[in-house]
């Protein structure tokens, strides 16, 4: 069996690691480093894994090291981790925004098979997007590893230009965050015009999951979705010419591109590391 270990266990290894022992992978296969007591023993609690507070001991003898710590600390691991690494060669899967693989070849040694995935937080509850891209040392079946551990916990893509993965965490990676904000400005304007908060949240948030299912459960493009809603002359139409006149596609796809490059210059930022 393949052995996993996490670095880092906080929310987003939490959900892999919920998500690998959901599919039947053994906790004794898995492992976690995590500087913080309290969430070790938690960790140790709710799966029965094994938890260090060495990354170097859980980093020693694993297949696969899945590095789930903010981009900020990634350059600092490279002195505790290279030479672990050097050794055993482990595929080493970073989950990190922003933190290239030319980067992460840098800081951890450019013999390493390297993934790099964005995954985002309905991770959390097993709904997650995830894209994925590796370097060349990546054999076909570490592809595989990569894609189960990522697959435990929603759908994967694999991404074949690094450079796009800029973008996926401008659209999936992020993008969680723009329904939340649409959800909370459509609550703010039902309550504008007079509706109780707890009922307009209700509604807002269960639109949210309805249409959300709708699109994953019915095989059908967007717009043929949106065109069922839209009954000619009726409120649809009102609502959705006021979001044109309003250019809402160019107010997306500004916010994606604004988050497009905030990937790339976090990832700039960590180049004189
Ligand atoms: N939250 C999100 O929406 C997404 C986050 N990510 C990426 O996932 C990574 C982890 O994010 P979260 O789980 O949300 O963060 P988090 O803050 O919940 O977890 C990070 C964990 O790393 C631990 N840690 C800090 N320094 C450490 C060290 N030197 N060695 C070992 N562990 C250390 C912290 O105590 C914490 O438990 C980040 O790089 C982030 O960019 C990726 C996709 C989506
Ligand atoms: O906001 C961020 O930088 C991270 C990356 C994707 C989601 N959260």
């Amino acid at each position: 069996m393949t052995r996993i270990a996490f670095i880092g266990g906080g929310n987003m290894a939490r959900s892999l690691i919920g998500g690998l022992i959901k599919t039947g992978v053994a906790a004794a296969n898995l492992r976690v480093a995590e500087p913080l007591a309290q969430a070790r023993e938690a960790l140790g609690r709710e799966f029965g894994i094994s938890t260090y507070a060495d990354n170097r001991q859980a980093a020693a003898d694993t297949d696969v090291l899945v590095l789930a710590v903010k981009p900020q600390v990634m350059p600092a691991m490279h002195a505790e981790l290279r030479d672990t690494l050097q050794r055993n060669r482990p595929l080493l899967i970073s989950i990190a925004a922003g933190v290239r693989i030319d980067q992460l070849e840098r800081w951890f040694g450019n013999l390493l098979p390297i993934v790099r995935c964005m995954p985002n937080t309905p991770a959390l509850i097993g709904a997650g997007a995830t894209g994925l891209c590796a370097n060349l040392r990546v054999t076909p079946q570490q592809r595989e590893q990569a894609q189960h551990i990522l697959d435990a916990v929603g759908v994967t893509r694999w991404i074949h230009d690094e450079s796009q993965m800029d973008t996926v965490t401008a659209l999936s990676g992020s993008g969680p965050a723009y329904f939340f904000a649409i959800v909370e400005a459509l609550e703010d304007a039902a309550v504008a015009q007079g509706m109780p908060r707890d009922t307009a949240r209700i509604l807002a948030t269960q639109t949210c999951l309805g249409a959300g299912r709708m699109l994953v459960e019915s095989n059908e493009a967007p717009s043929v979705l949106r065109q069922r809603v839209t009954s000619p002359n009726g409120t649809t139409q009102a609502a959705l010419e006021s979001f044109a006149a309003d250019q809402l596609p160019r107010v997306v796809a500004r916010a994606v591109a604004a988050a497009t490059r905030r990937g790339a210059e976090m990832a700039a930022s960590l180049d004189k590391d």
